[in-house]
């Protein structure tokens, strides 16, 4: 099968071929370039509307050249999501070539096609997706027939945060490579590296913002530091933030594979990160060529082919553009059911090993019990049961200024948010002690599982992390990080639960007791919003790893519910509205 495919959702038209026999690709583009500022949208219109008919052109001409005039066998185009007015153009395009050449027309929604791309160079089987491209950042995985968002930007895209900052210092657009070569010089030179910019470094589960680095960047220039060293801090910062939620996802799901996609990939430093993490936790990495990364349409080409291959091509009445087209709409018909979850996060039984334990930030090891009471519910004395260690490793990915910062940060933040919260009726873990300098503190063992390897044991669990939620909110206390990994299960029969108030153990059967864990990313906020997104983070793991998860979240928003307050499940229905298309 041959597919001409056209791109033109932004700034790039491009349009490629796709000859899926020998797996060539054919890429012809034509970037806008504006002459000040960023993209403005009526002229990359302008531009779309003279360029993509010159690249169509010159790709359908070669494509005859070689195959004769049956070349085509789909015209496959990106259906957004993008500006509207340049979308239009391209939606024009493709249905009139389709129309003309009779061959069917394939819509490609231009956020897959990046990760798809990744896929089919590496050959993974099923990898853990981050596109970092202009206005978009999110990490995919494959779920239950969809790419699910396992965790997104809340606010800009990581391009567009980079280019915010270069046009505020008046560099022209695209900024990305000129931050990266300012970064290079900065790092090169005798000053640097071993000073980094203090910026806001934002992370929430899988979820991340960059709305105040890109600000605090440019406050930065204001009072006068030096642009390279700006450029370098905020690389190490924003680049850091996506691996580290990267390495999240891999954790989550366990999976074992990592692609990159967007046109911000194409940046080495970033690059380097992803591959160093991956090499440290014994996953492998994909980024494809440059020519694959930044916006193009060989990626939709490439689609397109798997795609009709599947059947799935468009009718023209159902071939409208849309520009806020998100990648967890698109039914994947072009390829197997099997989940990106694995192993334990799937539900696998056994026993836990200290494999299991290996979260994204720590190694945790458990030591024996002190006596009496080991498994026991009645864990009456801090000596009487299991403990363990918990270590916030080093990260070689990230500098080493930032990571001694955020490992310290953590493990504080954790000792005493934890016994807060303790303090507050939610089960937590006992904490017999915390080395900061080492980064390193001493939990009492609860649960028997992770609610990630035990989703599918009944919906009263989930009311009980509801119940946790809306306590610790009541008390000022944002768990931030309250995925499906950092919520413990006893089962019935051990009954190791978490020494829990009265108030607990009177509510739930024994089954249902869950302790909340890894308070490293908490902090105290009254503010509605803040309660909202930890509610939004369980909700997306719970989304990203079961399979069928809306009994789940309807149990644990119930369970919030009755104890917490309701301006937060409204403003929690807001939140699940962000991270669209701007
Ligand atoms: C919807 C679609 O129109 C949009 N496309 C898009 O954002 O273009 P893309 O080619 O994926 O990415 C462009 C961004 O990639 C950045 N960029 C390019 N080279 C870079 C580099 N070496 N380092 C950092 N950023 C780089 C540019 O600064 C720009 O912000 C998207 O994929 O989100
Ligand atoms: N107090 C505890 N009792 C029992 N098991 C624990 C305890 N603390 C941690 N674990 C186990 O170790 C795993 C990793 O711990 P934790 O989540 O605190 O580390 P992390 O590296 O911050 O993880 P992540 O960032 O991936 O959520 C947990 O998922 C859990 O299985
Ligand atoms: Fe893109």
């Amino acid at each position: 099968m041959r597919v001409l495919g056209i791109e033109g959702t932004a700034w790039c038209a491009s349009a490629a071929l796709y000859d899926a026999e020998t797996d060539s690709v054919l890429i012809e583009s034509n970037p806008y370039e504006p002459d000040s500022g960023g993209i403005h949208p009526r002229e990359a219109a302008e531009h779309m509307s003279e360029a993509i008919p010159e690249v169509v052109d010159a790709v359908l001409t070669a494509a005859e050249d070689r195959h004769g005039p049956d070349a085509i066998d789909a015209v496959a185009f990106s259906k957004g999501p993008g500006l509207g007015p340049c979308l239009r153009i391209v939606g024009t395009a493709a249905r009139s070539l389709a129309g003309a050449l009779d061959v069917p027309l394939v819509g490609v929604n231009h956020m897959v096609a990046h990760l798809e791309i990744g896929r089919h160079r590496s050959g993974f089987e099923n990898p853990v997706c981050l596109n970092a491209s202009g206005a978009n950042a999110h990490l995919l995985g494959y779920h239950g027939g969809r790419y699910r968002v396992l965790g997104e930007t809340m606010d800009a895209g990581v391009g567009n945060a980079i280019d915010k900052f270069t046009r505020h210092v008046g560099w022209d657009h695209p900024g990305g490579p000129k931050v990266e070569a300012a970064a290079r010089r900065y790092a090169a030179g005798s000053d640097g590296p071993d000073d980094l910019l203090d910026l806001p470094y934002v992370v929430k589960g899988m979820d991340f913002s960059f709305s105040g680095i890109s600000s605090a960047a440019n406050d930065a220039s204001d009072d006068g530091v030096p642009v390279e060293e700006i450029c370098f801090s905020l690389q190490e910062h924003v680049f850091a933030m996506l691996t580290e939620v990267a390495e999240r996802a891999l954790s989550l799901t366990g999976a074992a594979e990592l692609v990159l996609g967007g046109g911000v990939a194409q940046n080495d430093r970033l690059r380097e990160m992803l591959g160093s993490m991956c090499a440290a936790r014994g996953a492998e990495f994909h980024a494809p060529e440059p020519r694959f990364l930044r916006d193009n349409a060989g990626m939709i080409a490439v689609l397109g082919a798997k795609m009709a291959a599947a059947g799935d091509t468009l009718p023209i009445p159902e071939s409208a553009i849309d520009p806020n087209f998100r990648p967890d709409q698109v039914p994947v018909t072009w390829r197997s059911g099997e989940s990106v979850v694995r192993g334990r996060a799937a539900g696998a039984g056994g026993d836990e090993t200290d494999a299991d334990r290996r979260g994204a930030e720590a190694t945790v090891e458990v030591l024996a019990g002190g006596g009496r009471g080991d498994g026991d519910d009645e864990v009456s004395a801090p000596d009487a049961g299991r403990r363990v260690i918990k270590r916030r490793v080093p990260k070689a990915y990230r500098h080493p200024v930032l990571d001694r910062t955020l490992r310290r940060d953590r493990t504080v933040a954790e000792a005493r948010l934890t016994s807060e919260a303790r303090r507050a009726g939610v089960p937590t873990p006992l904490v017999y002690d915390a080395d900061v300098p080492n980064a390193t503190l001493t939990l009492q063992h609860v649960g028997d599982r992770d609610l990630a390897a035990a989703l599918e044991g009944g919906t009263g669990r989930a009311a009980s992390v509801g119940r946790h939620l809306a306590r610790l909110h009541a008390a000022g206390i944002v768990h931030g990080d309250p995925t499906t990994r950092n919520v413990r299960v006893a089962s019935e029969t051990t009954g190791e639960g978490s020494t829990p108030p009265e108030s607990e153990a009177r509510e739930e059967t024994a089954a249902d007791r869950t302790a909340l864990i890894d308070f490293g990313l908490a902090y105290h906020s009254g503010h509605v919003e803040d309660h909202a997104m930890d509610l939004h983070v369980f909700e997306g793991s719970v989304r990203a790893t079961a399979a069928d998860p809306e009994p789940l979240i309807e149990a644990f928003e119930a369970g919030y519910a009755a104890v917490g307050d309701d301006d937060v499940l409204d403003r929690l229905r807001d939140v699940r509205g962000r991270g669209r298309y701007r």
